[in-house]
Protein backbone atom coordinates (compact mmCIF):
# COMPACT_ATOMS: atom_id res chain seq x y z
CA UNK A 1 0.00 0.00 0.00
CA UNK A 2 1.30 3.35 -0.57
CA UNK A 3 1.36 5.78 2.61
CA UNK A 4 0.13 9.69 1.94
CA UNK A 5 2.92 11.99 2.94
CA UNK A 6 2.28 13.45 6.64
CA UNK A 7 2.51 16.72 7.22
CA UNK A 8 6.53 16.97 8.39
CA UNK A 9 7.25 15.54 4.99
CA UNK A 10 5.44 17.83 3.14
CA UNK A 11 6.93 21.14 5.00
CA UNK A 12 10.84 19.20 4.13
CA UNK A 13 9.78 18.75 0.65
CA UNK A 14 8.66 22.76 0.08
CA UNK A 15 11.69 23.47 2.06
CA UNK A 16 14.03 21.87 -0.17
CA UNK A 17 12.35 22.88 -2.89
CA UNK A 18 12.60 26.31 -1.99
CA UNK A 19 16.34 25.42 -2.02
CA UNK A 20 16.22 24.49 -5.08
CA UNK A 21 14.50 27.40 -6.73
CA UNK A 22 17.39 29.35 -5.05
CA UNK A 23 19.78 27.76 -6.74
CA UNK A 24 18.57 27.57 -10.09
CA UNK A 25 19.80 31.52 -10.02
CA UNK A 26 22.86 30.45 -10.98
CA UNK A 27 23.17 28.35 -14.48
CA UNK A 28 26.33 26.72 -13.68
CA UNK A 29 24.28 25.50 -10.52
CA UNK A 30 21.37 24.92 -12.23
CA UNK A 31 22.82 22.70 -14.97
CA UNK A 32 24.16 20.62 -11.84
CA UNK A 33 20.73 20.69 -10.53
CA UNK A 34 19.28 19.02 -14.13
CA UNK A 35 22.17 16.24 -14.14
CA UNK A 36 21.16 15.55 -10.70
CA UNK A 37 17.20 15.45 -11.75
CA UNK A 38 18.49 13.25 -14.87
CA UNK A 39 20.24 10.75 -12.36
CA UNK A 40 17.24 10.55 -10.44
CA UNK A 41 14.99 9.96 -13.52
CA UNK A 42 17.51 6.82 -13.99
CA UNK A 43 17.79 5.53 -10.44
CA UNK A 44 14.22 5.54 -9.35
CA UNK A 45 12.72 2.79 -12.20
CA UNK A 46 16.11 0.99 -11.77
CA UNK A 47 15.78 0.60 -8.68
CA UNK A 48 12.29 -0.18 -8.86
CA UNK A 49 13.35 -2.65 -11.55
CA UNK A 50 15.28 -4.63 -9.74
CA UNK A 51 13.43 -4.77 -6.59
CA UNK A 52 11.01 -6.15 -8.50
CA UNK A 53 13.71 -8.54 -9.79
CA UNK A 54 14.79 -9.13 -6.24
CA UNK A 55 11.22 -9.86 -4.92
CA UNK A 56 10.49 -12.02 -8.01
CA UNK A 57 13.52 -14.31 -7.25
CA UNK A 58 12.36 -16.18 -4.04
CA UNK A 59 15.96 -17.70 -4.04
CA UNK A 60 17.79 -14.71 -3.60
CA UNK A 61 15.51 -13.24 -1.60
CA UNK A 62 15.72 -15.97 0.84
CA UNK A 63 19.36 -16.55 0.38
CA UNK A 64 19.58 -13.02 1.32
CA UNK A 65 17.81 -12.99 4.47
CA UNK A 66 19.42 -16.05 5.61
CA UNK A 67 22.63 -15.23 4.17
CA UNK A 68 24.00 -18.30 3.45
CA UNK A 69 24.67 -20.12 0.24
CA UNK A 70 23.72 -17.34 -1.95
CA UNK A 71 25.15 -18.34 -5.48
CA UNK A 72 23.60 -21.73 -5.40
CA UNK A 73 20.28 -20.91 -4.80
CA UNK A 74 20.42 -18.00 -7.43
CA UNK A 75 21.40 -21.12 -10.04
CA UNK A 76 18.54 -23.35 -8.97
CA UNK A 77 16.32 -20.32 -9.57
CA UNK A 78 16.14 -19.41 -13.18
CA UNK A 79 15.37 -15.69 -13.73
CA UNK A 80 18.49 -13.85 -12.70
CA UNK A 81 20.83 -15.95 -14.09
CA UNK A 82 19.03 -15.89 -17.48
CA UNK A 83 18.89 -11.67 -17.18
CA UNK A 84 22.80 -12.02 -16.60
CA UNK A 85 23.20 -14.74 -19.02
CA UNK A 86 21.21 -12.37 -21.77
CA UNK A 87 23.17 -9.53 -20.88
CA UNK A 88 26.53 -11.50 -21.81
CA UNK A 89 27.34 -11.50 -17.80
CA UNK A 90 27.53 -14.86 -16.63
CA UNK A 91 28.45 -15.18 -12.39
CA UNK A 92 30.56 -18.20 -12.12
CA UNK A 93 27.82 -19.97 -10.66
CA UNK A 94 30.27 -21.71 -7.65
CA UNK A 95 32.08 -18.72 -6.76
CA UNK A 96 29.75 -16.63 -4.17
CA UNK A 97 31.28 -13.05 -3.44
CA UNK A 98 33.49 -13.53 0.02
CA UNK A 99 33.08 -17.53 -0.53
CA UNK A 100 36.44 -19.84 -0.81
CA UNK A 101 37.54 -22.99 -0.75
CA UNK A 102 37.97 -25.44 2.14
CA UNK A 103 39.29 -28.30 2.84
CA UNK A 104 36.55 -30.61 4.07
CA UNK A 105 36.06 -31.28 8.04
CA UNK A 106 34.07 -33.79 7.23
CA UNK A 107 34.26 -37.27 5.22
CA UNK A 108 31.37 -39.70 4.28
CA UNK A 109 33.60 -42.86 3.64
CA UNK A 110 30.94 -44.88 2.43
CA UNK A 111 29.79 -47.88 2.79
CA UNK A 112 29.05 -48.09 -0.80
CA UNK A 113 25.02 -48.61 -1.42
CA UNK A 114 24.14 -47.72 2.00
CA UNK A 115 22.51 -43.88 1.12
CA UNK A 116 25.50 -42.12 1.03
CA UNK A 117 24.15 -39.77 -2.11
CA UNK A 118 21.25 -39.29 0.11
CA UNK A 119 23.41 -38.06 3.11
CA UNK A 120 25.38 -36.19 1.36
CA UNK A 121 22.06 -34.00 -0.45
CA UNK A 122 20.36 -34.03 2.52
CA UNK A 123 23.45 -32.05 4.51
CA UNK A 124 23.81 -29.89 2.05
CA UNK A 125 20.54 -28.40 2.18
CA UNK A 126 22.17 -27.42 5.67
CA UNK A 127 23.03 -23.49 6.12
CA UNK A 128 26.21 -24.06 7.81
CA UNK A 129 27.40 -26.99 5.16
CA UNK A 130 28.39 -27.30 1.46
CA UNK A 131 28.62 -30.66 -0.17
CA UNK A 132 30.88 -31.69 -3.11
CA UNK A 133 28.96 -32.26 -6.34
CA UNK A 134 30.97 -35.42 -7.22
CA UNK A 135 33.03 -37.94 -5.59
CA UNK A 136 36.62 -36.65 -5.50
CA UNK A 137 38.41 -40.14 -5.19
CA UNK A 138 41.89 -38.25 -3.68
CA UNK A 139 42.78 -40.54 -1.06
CA UNK A 140 41.94 -43.61 -2.41
CA UNK A 141 43.26 -43.07 -6.05
CA UNK A 142 47.16 -42.69 -6.00
CA UNK A 143 46.69 -40.65 -9.49
CA UNK A 144 44.90 -37.99 -7.40
CA UNK A 145 46.43 -37.94 -4.07
CA UNK A 146 49.86 -37.71 -5.67
CA UNK A 147 48.13 -34.48 -7.77
CA UNK A 148 48.75 -32.88 -4.17
CA UNK A 149 46.89 -31.18 -1.45
CA UNK A 150 45.96 -28.01 -3.43
CA UNK A 151 44.45 -29.91 -6.12
CA UNK A 152 42.18 -31.46 -3.86
CA UNK A 153 41.08 -27.88 -1.68
CA UNK A 154 40.40 -26.87 -5.90
CA UNK A 155 38.04 -29.45 -5.99
CA UNK A 156 36.03 -28.31 -3.76
CA UNK A 157 32.71 -26.27 -3.30
CA UNK A 158 32.90 -22.62 -2.62
CA UNK A 159 32.12 -22.62 0.91
CA UNK A 160 31.71 -19.28 3.51
CA UNK A 161 34.32 -18.94 6.85
CA UNK A 162 32.14 -20.91 9.41
CA UNK A 163 30.58 -23.12 6.48
CA UNK A 164 31.79 -27.10 7.15
CA UNK A 165 33.08 -28.80 3.93
CA UNK A 166 31.40 -32.28 3.43
CA UNK A 167 32.92 -34.77 1.05
CA UNK A 168 31.65 -38.71 0.33
CA UNK A 169 33.68 -41.42 -1.64
CA UNK A 170 32.34 -43.95 -0.80
CA UNK A 171 35.07 -46.24 -1.82
CA UNK A 172 37.57 -44.65 0.83
CA UNK A 173 35.66 -47.37 3.47
CA UNK A 174 37.64 -50.52 1.76
CA UNK A 175 40.84 -48.93 0.53
CA UNK A 176 43.89 -49.38 2.30
CA UNK A 177 45.82 -46.40 3.06
CA UNK A 178 42.95 -43.62 3.18
CA UNK A 179 42.56 -43.36 7.26
CA UNK A 180 46.33 -42.60 7.40
CA UNK A 181 46.04 -39.95 4.35
CA UNK A 182 42.84 -38.71 5.97
CA UNK A 183 44.80 -38.16 9.25
CA UNK A 184 47.89 -36.67 8.07
CA UNK A 185 45.72 -34.04 6.44
CA UNK A 186 43.55 -33.31 9.28
CA UNK A 187 43.54 -35.52 12.55
CA UNK A 188 40.13 -33.86 13.29
CA UNK A 189 38.26 -34.90 10.75
CA UNK A 190 34.61 -36.04 11.04
CA UNK A 191 34.03 -39.31 9.58
CA UNK A 192 30.58 -40.49 8.47
CA UNK A 193 30.15 -43.87 7.70
CA UNK A 194 26.91 -45.51 7.07
CA UNK A 195 25.80 -49.10 7.12
CA UNK A 196 22.45 -50.99 5.70
CA UNK A 197 21.95 -54.53 6.25
CA UNK A 198 24.40 -56.05 4.56
CA UNK A 199 22.58 -58.70 2.88
CA UNK A 200 20.17 -56.24 0.97
CA UNK A 201 23.63 -53.77 0.61
CA UNK A 202 25.08 -57.23 -1.37
CA UNK A 203 21.74 -57.07 -3.45
CA UNK A 204 21.91 -53.43 -4.04
CA UNK A 205 25.54 -53.45 -4.74
CA UNK A 206 24.73 -56.28 -7.42
CA UNK A 207 21.45 -53.86 -9.20
CA UNK A 208 24.15 -51.45 -9.77
CA UNK A 209 26.30 -53.38 -11.53
CA UNK A 210 23.17 -55.47 -13.68
CA UNK A 211 21.84 -51.43 -14.95
CA UNK A 212 25.86 -50.77 -15.26
CA UNK A 213 26.38 -54.05 -17.93
CA UNK A 214 22.87 -53.16 -19.35
CA UNK A 215 24.02 -49.57 -20.25
CA UNK A 216 27.03 -50.47 -21.79
CA UNK A 217 24.82 -52.87 -23.98
CA UNK A 218 26.52 -55.98 -21.67
CA UNK A 219 24.92 -59.28 -20.32
CA UNK A 220 24.62 -59.02 -16.91
CA UNK A 221 25.42 -62.36 -15.02
CA UNK A 222 22.79 -63.46 -13.16
CA UNK A 223 22.76 -63.62 -9.27
CA UNK A 224 23.49 -66.47 -8.34
CA UNK A 225 26.68 -66.76 -10.16
CA UNK A 226 28.15 -64.34 -8.87
CA UNK A 227 27.02 -64.88 -5.50
CA UNK A 228 27.80 -69.19 -5.05
CA UNK A 229 30.78 -70.80 -6.19
CA UNK A 230 30.31 -73.12 -8.87
CA UNK A 231 32.45 -76.06 -7.78
CA UNK A 232 30.66 -76.19 -3.90
CA UNK A 233 27.43 -74.14 -4.24
CA UNK A 234 28.45 -72.23 -1.41
CA UNK A 235 28.88 -68.51 -0.83
CA UNK A 236 31.81 -67.00 -3.37
CA UNK A 237 33.66 -65.69 -0.83
CA UNK A 238 35.65 -63.91 -3.63
CA UNK A 239 32.26 -62.37 -4.89
CA UNK A 240 33.27 -58.35 -4.32
CA UNK A 241 29.68 -57.58 -3.15
CA UNK A 242 30.00 -60.02 -0.41
CA UNK A 243 33.61 -59.04 0.97
CA UNK A 244 32.69 -55.30 1.29
CA UNK A 245 29.11 -56.09 3.35
CA UNK A 246 31.62 -57.89 5.95
CA UNK A 247 32.17 -54.30 7.72
CA UNK A 248 34.36 -55.38 10.31
CA UNK A 249 37.23 -56.45 8.33
CA UNK A 250 37.21 -52.54 6.99
CA UNK A 251 36.39 -50.93 9.41
CA UNK A 252 39.05 -52.45 11.69
CA UNK A 253 41.38 -50.26 9.85
CA UNK A 254 39.78 -47.00 10.54
CA UNK A 255 39.34 -47.38 14.05
CA UNK A 256 43.24 -47.91 14.32
CA UNK A 257 43.67 -44.46 13.10
CA UNK A 258 40.47 -42.78 14.28
CA UNK A 259 38.86 -42.51 17.88
CA UNK A 260 35.65 -43.67 18.32
CA UNK A 261 34.12 -40.42 18.98
CA UNK A 262 35.56 -38.88 15.38
CA UNK A 263 33.35 -41.73 13.94
CA UNK A 264 29.60 -41.32 13.08
CA UNK A 265 27.67 -44.30 12.07
CA UNK A 266 24.17 -43.95 10.67
CA UNK A 267 21.86 -46.63 10.20
CA UNK A 268 21.57 -46.63 6.27
CA UNK A 269 18.16 -48.90 6.25
CA UNK A 270 16.22 -46.03 8.94
CA UNK A 271 18.09 -43.17 6.51
CA UNK A 272 14.80 -44.36 4.15
CA UNK A 273 13.05 -44.80 6.64
CA UNK A 274 13.10 -41.36 8.82
CA UNK A 275 16.17 -39.18 7.15
CA UNK A 276 15.13 -36.22 9.74
CA UNK A 277 16.28 -38.55 12.51
CA UNK A 278 19.60 -39.47 11.21
CA UNK A 279 20.40 -36.46 10.19
CA UNK A 280 19.73 -34.96 13.42
CA UNK A 281 22.62 -36.87 14.99
CA UNK A 282 24.69 -36.13 12.53
CA UNK A 283 24.22 -31.84 13.21
CA UNK A 284 24.76 -33.05 16.93
CA UNK A 285 27.74 -34.91 15.80
CA UNK A 286 29.11 -31.36 13.85
CA UNK A 287 28.04 -29.15 16.31
CA UNK A 288 25.57 -27.58 14.15
CA UNK A 289 22.03 -26.31 15.04
CA UNK A 290 18.86 -28.71 14.08
CA UNK A 291 17.71 -27.71 11.02
CA UNK A 292 16.89 -30.25 8.41
CA UNK A 293 13.03 -30.64 9.77
CA UNK A 294 10.32 -32.78 7.69
CA UNK A 295 9.96 -29.16 6.26
CA UNK A 296 12.83 -29.96 3.94
CA UNK A 297 12.45 -33.70 3.68
CA UNK A 298 9.37 -34.69 2.05
CA UNK A 299 8.09 -38.28 0.85
CA UNK A 300 7.67 -38.75 -2.78
CA UNK A 301 5.01 -41.38 -3.28
CA UNK A 302 5.95 -42.02 -6.85
CA UNK A 303 9.32 -42.34 -6.22
CA UNK A 304 8.89 -44.78 -2.58
CA UNK A 305 11.56 -42.51 -1.43
CA UNK A 306 11.98 -38.93 0.64
CA UNK A 307 13.19 -36.02 -1.41
CA UNK A 308 14.07 -32.61 -0.82
CA UNK A 309 12.25 -29.13 -0.79
CA UNK A 310 15.27 -27.30 -2.47
CA UNK A 311 13.20 -23.68 -1.03
CA UNK A 312 9.71 -22.79 -1.63
CA UNK A 313 9.72 -23.50 -5.13
CA UNK A 314 11.80 -26.10 -5.66
CA UNK A 315 11.67 -30.00 -4.64
CA UNK A 316 14.31 -32.28 -5.95
CA UNK A 317 15.18 -36.42 -5.43
CA UNK A 318 17.99 -38.13 -5.92
CA UNK A 319 18.74 -39.54 -9.71
CA UNK A 320 16.94 -42.68 -10.97
CA UNK A 321 19.94 -44.53 -10.21
CA UNK A 322 19.13 -44.48 -6.67
CA UNK A 323 16.53 -46.57 -5.29
CA UNK A 324 16.10 -49.36 -8.27
CA UNK A 325 13.56 -52.10 -7.96
CA UNK A 326 16.07 -55.31 -6.83
CA UNK A 327 15.83 -58.96 -8.27
CA UNK A 328 13.87 -61.34 -6.97
CA UNK A 329 16.38 -63.61 -5.33
CA UNK A 330 15.56 -66.78 -4.04
CA UNK A 331 15.00 -66.77 -0.23
CA UNK A 332 17.30 -69.65 0.42
CA UNK A 333 19.97 -67.55 -0.80
CA UNK A 334 19.18 -64.73 1.27
CA UNK A 335 18.55 -67.18 3.98
CA UNK A 336 22.70 -68.64 3.91
CA UNK A 337 23.67 -64.73 2.90
CA UNK A 338 22.00 -63.46 6.59
CA UNK A 339 23.71 -66.97 7.98
CA UNK A 340 27.12 -66.20 6.75
CA UNK A 341 26.82 -62.35 8.21
CA UNK A 342 25.61 -63.14 11.52
CA UNK A 343 28.61 -63.87 13.01
CA UNK A 344 30.62 -61.18 11.47
CA UNK A 345 28.01 -58.97 12.09
CA UNK A 346 28.50 -59.31 16.16
CA UNK A 347 32.27 -58.92 15.47
CA UNK A 348 31.23 -55.09 14.06
CA UNK A 349 28.87 -54.75 16.84
CA UNK A 350 31.18 -55.52 19.54
CA UNK A 351 33.90 -53.27 17.76
CA UNK A 352 31.78 -50.34 17.27
CA UNK A 353 29.45 -50.74 20.44
CA UNK A 354 26.12 -50.61 18.95
CA UNK A 355 24.11 -53.12 17.71
CA UNK A 356 21.97 -52.91 14.51
CA UNK A 357 18.43 -55.12 13.70
CA UNK A 358 20.39 -57.10 11.29
CA UNK A 359 21.02 -60.93 13.69
N1 LIG B 1 15.97 -40.61 -0.21
C1 LIG B 1 16.52 -41.56 -0.94
N2 LIG B 1 16.32 -41.62 -2.27
C2 LIG B 1 16.87 -42.61 -3.01
N3 LIG B 1 17.65 -43.58 -2.48
C3 LIG B 1 17.89 -43.55 -1.17
C4 LIG B 1 17.33 -42.55 -0.34
N4 LIG B 1 17.73 -42.79 0.93
C5 LIG B 1 18.49 -43.86 0.91
N5 LIG B 1 18.57 -44.34 -0.35
C6 LIG B 1 19.30 -45.55 -0.71
O1 LIG B 1 20.56 -45.18 -1.21
C7 LIG B 1 21.04 -46.31 -1.93
C8 LIG B 1 22.21 -45.91 -2.78
O2 LIG B 1 23.27 -45.72 -1.91
P1 LIG B 1 24.52 -44.80 -2.27
O3 LIG B 1 24.06 -43.44 -2.59
O4 LIG B 1 25.48 -44.94 -1.16
O5 LIG B 1 25.05 -45.51 -3.57
S1 LIG B 1 26.50 -45.31 -4.21
O6 LIG B 1 27.43 -46.16 -3.47
O7 LIG B 1 26.85 -43.90 -4.15
O8 LIG B 1 26.31 -45.78 -5.60
C9 LIG B 1 19.82 -46.77 -2.69
O9 LIG B 1 19.95 -48.15 -2.86
P2 LIG B 1 19.05 -48.98 -3.88
O10 LIG B 1 17.67 -48.94 -3.30
O11 LIG B 1 19.60 -50.33 -3.89
O12 LIG B 1 19.15 -48.30 -5.21
C10 LIG B 1 18.65 -46.38 -1.80
O13 LIG B 1 18.01 -47.46 -1.20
Amino acid sequence: MYSFPNKRCDQARSEKGRQSNDKAQNPEESLTIMKRGQRWRCLVPLSFFFGILFYCNQSLWETLSIGAKPINNVIAGSGFRKLLEENGKIIDKSHPIGAIKQFPKCVIIGVRKCGTRALLEFLDLHSGIQSTYHEVHFFDDDKNYNQGLEWYRKNMPYSFPGQITVEKTPRYFISHGVPYRIKRLNSDMKIIVSLRHPTIRVISDYTQIYYNKLMKNETPDRFETMALDPDTGELNMRYKALQISIYHHNFARWLKIFPKNQIHIVDGDNLIIDPVSEIRKIEKFLGLAHEITYDKLYFNTTRGFYCMRVNSTMERCLGASKGRRHPDIDPNLITKFNKFFRPHNERLFKMINRRFPWS
